[in-house]
């Protein structure tokens, strides 16, 4: 039946199709390698396009950037087909709200832009996975991005999934997509298979038909164009300002020796990492090189155009050292993190206004920000508090740890428990060699130290006999780009203690999404209790071992502004860990790590008055109210501070050491 459903869908998909090309005059778009040219409808046309992927703005915003970008005088935009984003776990699609990509492309559309669509499967973006799905991880003798069959399965029953909604998007169709990218960078990665990438032209054509112009994009070097061009796919390249660009496109002209000169990711910021500098690119280098392809007749995408933000777990990371990308995806980008036109962007607009006619008209405005002010946090609950609400099904019983993704979890946290085999009076060695990526350690719901997969794989622990040993352990998101590209989450090695290899597990996969009136019952229940139970500590700060708990604060009156407008969460004074707007995911916070501070909060999160607003942090490390004297609070303001770290406290190595009770020496655990 589901074979029959899908004829019939796909019969009136290219039903409507030839309806539409039939009302249609002649559309085209093709190279013309005589004139080293694209041509639209016959004409010759050069692109000066800009990335902005639709999974890192609200739909709430997708057509204020869209009219920025074209009023910057673009006449195209690029963006990937995220994978992970609509198929999050196997077989759940969701093409809803700020995943809905043809309403994006439908917009673009209507805006005047082409669209330079590039749908993977894999496409990096400091995106988690490089936007695969970590299900995929779960398969025993996969190999990715390459004609591994158990790969090939699952991309090729995605493709023929997602692929035919693209047709009535297409430039011949009525619609602007006037190229497909397939893959992303293949050259640069270690499989370097050609049947991979044959198999994946055969698939984008089966399902685009042989109109669309289907290209690659590589670093602009022979191994990398060796290992990721194919005939029939138009090769472009890929470089940054301050290239000798004429130099870069004769790289490009030994695989392309004609066509149209085509630079897909022209770089204008770069990417940041937590525990790094914000990256910035200046003005003045991006507009000379931006000037000199121009001159050349060059095609011309600017990554990123509108970077936006890595709202929730979505963020990417980089390897061989396991550096996690911040939630901001600012990337020094013309239009900020927020959507505001920078100097850079009314410099590019000059450039392009010299190759390009420029869109009568006002600038869009940057949208209004506001400070709503200083929020009480109060502690509402620890995870033990809520365990049974953050794992309703209770933990799986393994005799070793299994994987994140074994458990069917794919972003997060996820709590592994055992018990001390026997007494450890004096400290003993605890090592998990794979902790993917932080593990929280806590016995009998006292932390005792934290690990990491960089440099903090193991640390003494004392304790009695049957005494719970948690192992509370954060995915930071899986690696986006290299060789290190396969990242299983979780625990993927047995534990040690002294030696011996730890057994009988419960695992408890914890799902963060419905926890919230669960917290606000108990925050309601503390409040009746309590009274101003701000002053009421919680009993892990009796012991001095913190454990990672949530705090609940409700947004301060909104009718002074309404409607809602954009802000920026401020978490200085806090540690790390996860900060919810009402029941969105808004992303991570490091603030003690940097370089970003402040978390942007688009409008459309907030609820206009009379609707009380909440933010809601799970703080994994130390809280600002710590000590008896401290409060937590977060500030709402108008400005973005991602380039900054908050100076250490005087205890800053607090949570580096492993926390006993007086009388004992410190182990001190770098990180
Ligand atoms: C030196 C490493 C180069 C890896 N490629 C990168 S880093 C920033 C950008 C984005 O990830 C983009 O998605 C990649 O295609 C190219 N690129």
């Amino acid at each position: 039946m589901g074979g029959l459903r899908s004829y019939v869908s796909k019969l009136l998909i290219c039903m409507a199709v030839l309806a539409v090309k039939q009302a249609l005059p002649d559309r085209s778009f093709t190279i013309d390698y005589d004139s080293n040219t694209f041509l639209k409808d016959g004409q010759p046309f050069r692109y000066v396009s800009g990335s902005f992927h639709y999974s890192r703005v609200p739909a709430f915003y997708w057509q204020d950037r869209l009219d920025k970008m074209k009023m910057a005088g673009l006449n195209a935009v690029q963006t990937y087909v995220i994978w992970n984003f609509h198929e999050l776990k196997p077989g759940e699609f969701n093409f809803d709200g700020d995943h809905d990509i043809l309403s994006f492309l439908k917009k673009a559309n209507d805006t005047g832009l082409a669209v330079i669509l590039r749908p993977g499967p894999y496409i990096c973006g400091e995106w988690d996975l490089g936007g695969l799905p970590a299900w995929l991880l779960n398969i025993p003798g996969i190999v990715l991005r390459s004609s591994n069959d158990l790969y090939m399965a699952h991309v090729t029953e995605w493709m023929n999934f997602f692929l035919p909604k693209l047709r009535p998007y297409l430039y011949v169709n009525g619609g602007p997509i006037i190229m497909v990218q397939v893959e992303n960078e293949y050259g640069s990665y270690q499989t370097c298979d050609h049947q991979y990438q044959r198999q994946l032209y055969h698939l984008f054509r089966a399902n685009l038909g042989p109109d669309v112009v289907l290209f690659t994009t590589d670093g602009p070097g022979d191994h990398l164009l060796q290992c990721g061009t194919l005939q029939d796919m138009y090769a472009t390249i890929d470089f940054g300002a301050g290239s000798n660009s004429t130099g870069m496109f004769q790289e490009m002209r030994k695989f392309e020796p004609k066509g149209p000169l085509v630079n897909s990711e022209y770089y204008t910021g770069w990417l940041d990492h937590w525990e790094h500098p914000h990256q910035t690119v200046k003005t003045a280098a991006v507009c000379t090189s931006l000037d000199q392809m121009l001159a050349l007749g060059a095609n011309v995408n600017m990554y990123m155009f509108e970077g936006g933000t890595n709202f929730g777990f979505w963020n990417g990371a980089n390897y061989p050292t396991f550096n996690p990308q911040p939630t901001s995806y600012d990337y020094d980008a013309p239009l900020t993190e927020a959507g505001d036109p920078t100097p850079k962007y009314m410099a590019i607009r000059n450039v392009i206004g010299k190759y390009l006619p420029l869109p009568a008209g006002p600038i869009p405005p940057p949208t209004k920000k506001y400070a709503y002010g200083v929020v009480d946090m109060e502690f509402t609950a620890t995870i033990y508090d809520v365990l049974d609400q953050l794992c309703p099904y209770g933990p799986i019983l393994t005799d070793y740890p299994i994987t994140m993704e074994a458990m069917q979890q794919y972003q997060g946290f996820m709590l592994y428990r055992t018990k001390l085999p026997q007494n450890y009076a004096t400290p003993a060695n605890l090592t998990i060699e794979g902790i993917r990526d932080r593990g929280y350690v806590i016995i009998d719901q006292v932390w005792v130290g934290t690990l990491n997969r960089v440099n903090a794989t193991s640390m003494n622990i004392t304790g009695s006999e049957g005494m719970t040993l948690d192992i509370f352990v954060e995915n930071q998101g899986h690696i986006n780009y290299g060789s290190g590209l396969y990242d299983p989450k979780g625990i993927i090695s047995n534990v040690t203690l002294d030696g011996a290899i730890l057994q009988k597990w419960s695992i408890y996969s914890l799902d963060l999404d419905n926890i919230l009136p669960k917290l606000q019952s108990l925050h309601r229940q503390r409040n009746r209790k309590m009274g101003n139970f701000i002053q009421e500590r919680a009993p892990h700060w009796r012991d001095g071992g913190y454990v990672p708990s949530f705090y609940l604060g409700s947004f301060p009156n909104l009718s002074a502004i309404d409607p809602p407008q954009d802000t920026f969460l401020k978490s200085s004074g806090w540690t790390k860990g996860q900060a919810f707007i009402n029941d969105f995911n808004l992303g991570r916070y490091w603030p003690r790590a940097g370089p970003q501070v402040t978390l942007f909060v688009p409008a459309n999160l907030l609820r206009p008055s009379p609707v009380q607003n909440t933010v809601l942090f799970l703080e994994l490390e130390r809280p600002p109210c710590f000590n008896q004297t401290e409060t937590c609070t977060v500030e709402f303001i108008d400005r973005p501070i991602i380039n900054s770290t908050v100076a250490a406290r005087p205890d800053e190595t607090f949570r580096d050491r492993k926390y006993i009770p007086e009388g004992h020496d410190f182990t001190d655990l770098r990180h």
